[in-house]
């Protein structure tokens, strides 16, 4: 080996020894531009940048720092650098060498989850936020389940980070902390770390803490995602508050109508005794049996994809119709599935049975993204089935005549937006109607129509009760309304055009039994 060879050698062996030293990915100061603020915290200012060509955010900390913030610093890269998760924001790489210009870049997120909840002009339907707070918990979760384990120690809403996708990431690992698993934790002489409003009862105190600490203030930020109210407003005085949390054990209120499993969920986060509170594993269940209840609000359907789909937020058309026949006792154990019989029993073929499903696959299938992938139904798009169209513990098998009977009105027009409505009943004598679903009001119908001077009103149906109602009369279906209020409402000829109709004829034609 020739001496130049051996000098090459030695210097990559010192490149990669340098490299294990340093960790995380060293970014020199003028590789960093930074634009506009994005968020100001106890450690500096974040600001939205570019290094390499890429946006980023970049944490620029204080010029005068102190030595405990430049450990912190030095702790949140070290901890940054370690953890990649989906649901943690992700670490590009920092300068840590020039004094004075200590900065830590990742990835830019859209704002903080706190800035949206408290945005009264921002819409955040349950669902969507119930899927944020998984994902956060999937985030500490992963935390917690490294070895050694991390703490975060400053959870709090504007401590998660929101994506354009609404996807929620957890970020500032500045008072992070690690310790080994069933190792309990004490602050030292210079306090608590945190944020008070959010701090466990035992941190407040100074008393021994561990990972449970996260659990508490996950149980807070589960209230604000809930409530979309600021924590503790009422508070302007830290030994007061502290005395309120401490010892008369104070905790926002959980509104009335709270669902149950939520409203445990959160108070047994918040517990006094830390050994009374979940793990995060608990909580991301807890979250998906929630999600599963806002989506399908209607008790026995929840029940059934519970059982039966658990998480899965959608299921091939033919998984779902096998399910469901079983579940309202069209078929058993002892008969080919539905989809089986659908296919091959020549006794099905033209029946209403088939008609059923065709119809109920007409309005709850979604369709298939690519060429390959099978037609799916969505666990929201079966609970919005469920609200419009009945009770699945009362109806059972009925519910799909009644899916039926409603598609064979010439009127009803289903799954069309205001605008499409309009377009339809454009030009129309008075007196011509559409009814479709609701786009706003959750398992509600709108009667679109021509008015008088050719103009087109909205009428919606509420579902009261589960019944039919416009104006003060209720009724037992939309046909029966319809009929019954026709005179008031001024509604007189069906507008044509329905696709469920050309659905119903084409299946007559081929020979369906009614
Ligand atoms: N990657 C990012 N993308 C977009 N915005 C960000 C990003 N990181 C932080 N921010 C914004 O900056 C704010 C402060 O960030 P961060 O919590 O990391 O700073 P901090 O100095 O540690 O704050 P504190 O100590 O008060 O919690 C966040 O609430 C958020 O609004």
């Amino acid at each position: 080996m020739s001496q130049q060879q051996t000098q090459q050698q030695i210097k990559r062996k010192e490149i990669l020894q340098n490299a294990d030293v340093l960790g995380p990915p060293e970014i020199s100061e003028n590789e960093i531009t930074t634009e506009s603020i994005l968020g100001d915290g106890s450690f500096g200012t974040v600001y939205k940048g570019r290094c390499r060509l890429k946006d980023v955010a970049v944490k620029v900390m204080l010029k005068q720092v102190d030595q405990k913030t430049l450990s912190d610093f030095r702790k949140e890269v070290a901890i940054m650098s370690k953890i990649f998760h989906p649901n943690i924001v992700l670490f590009l790489g920092a300068c840590t060498s020039t004094p004075g210009k200590l900065m830590i870049c990742t990835e830019l997120m859209k704002g903080n989850l706190e800035s949206l909840l408290l945005d009264p002009l921002v819409k955040l339907p349950l669902i969507t936020r119930m899927r944020m707070a998984k994902d956060a918990a999937l985030g500490v979760l992963w935390l917690h389940s490294s070895n050694p384990v991390f703490i975060h120690r400053d959870l709090k809403t504007s401590n998660l980070l929101v994506d354009a996708n609404l996807t929620v990431k957890v970020c500032d690992f500045g008072l992070s902390q690690i310790k080994q698993k069933g190792e309990n934790l004490k602050d030292g002489t210079d306090g608590a770390k945190g944020t008070p409003l959010w701090m466990a009862p035992e941190v407040l105190q100074g008393k021994l803490f561990n990972e449970k600490a996260d659990v508490y203030s996950f149980g807070l930020v589960l209230w604000q995602i809930y409530t979309r109210q600021e924590l503790f407003p009422e508070f302007d005085n830290f030994f007061k508050f502290v005395q309120a949390v401490c010892d008369q054990q104070l905790r926002p209120a959980i509104p009335d109508h709270c669902p149950k499993i939520l409203r445990d969920l959160i108070q047994k986060c918040w517990d006094p005794n830390p050994e009374v509170r979940p793990g995060f594993d608990g909580i991301v269940s807890a979250l998906e049996e929630v999600i599963i209840d806002c989506c399908i609000p209607d008790e026995y359907g929840s029940i059934l994809w519970k059982n039966h789909f658990k998480i899965e937020n959608e299921v091939s058309w033919k998984d779902f119709i096998n399910v469901f026949s079983n579940f309202v006792g069209l078929t058993n154990s002892n008969t080919p599935s539905m989809s089986d019989l659908l296919q091959f029993s020549p006794n099905l073929n033209g029946s209403t049975i088939e008609l059923n499903f065709k119809c109920l696959k007409s309005i709850i299938v979604s369709s298939p993204k690519g060429p390959h992938e099978e037609e799916v139904v969505l666990m929201e798009q079966f609970g919005k089935v469920l609200a419009w169209f009945g009770n699945l513990k009362e109806d059972g098998a009925q519910i799909l005549d009644k899916i039926r009977q409603l598609m064979e009105c010439a009127w009803f027009h289903g799954d069309i937006s205001t605008s499409e409505s309009e377009n339809r009943l454009r030009q129309k004598p008075e007196g011509t109607f559409l009814v479709r679903f609701s786009t706003s009001e959750y398992g509600a119908y709108t009667i679109s129509k021509v008015s008088k001077n050719g103009s087109i009103s909205h009428q919606r149906i509420h579902r009261p009760g589960g019944k039919f109602q416009v104006n003060n009369s209720k009724y037992l279906s939309v046909k029966e309304l319809i009929t019954g209020e026709a005179q008031a409402l001024g509604i007189s000829t069906p507008c044509l055009g329905s696709r469920f109709l050309s659905l119903i004829y084409k299946a007559q034609l081929s020979g369906y039994i009614n």
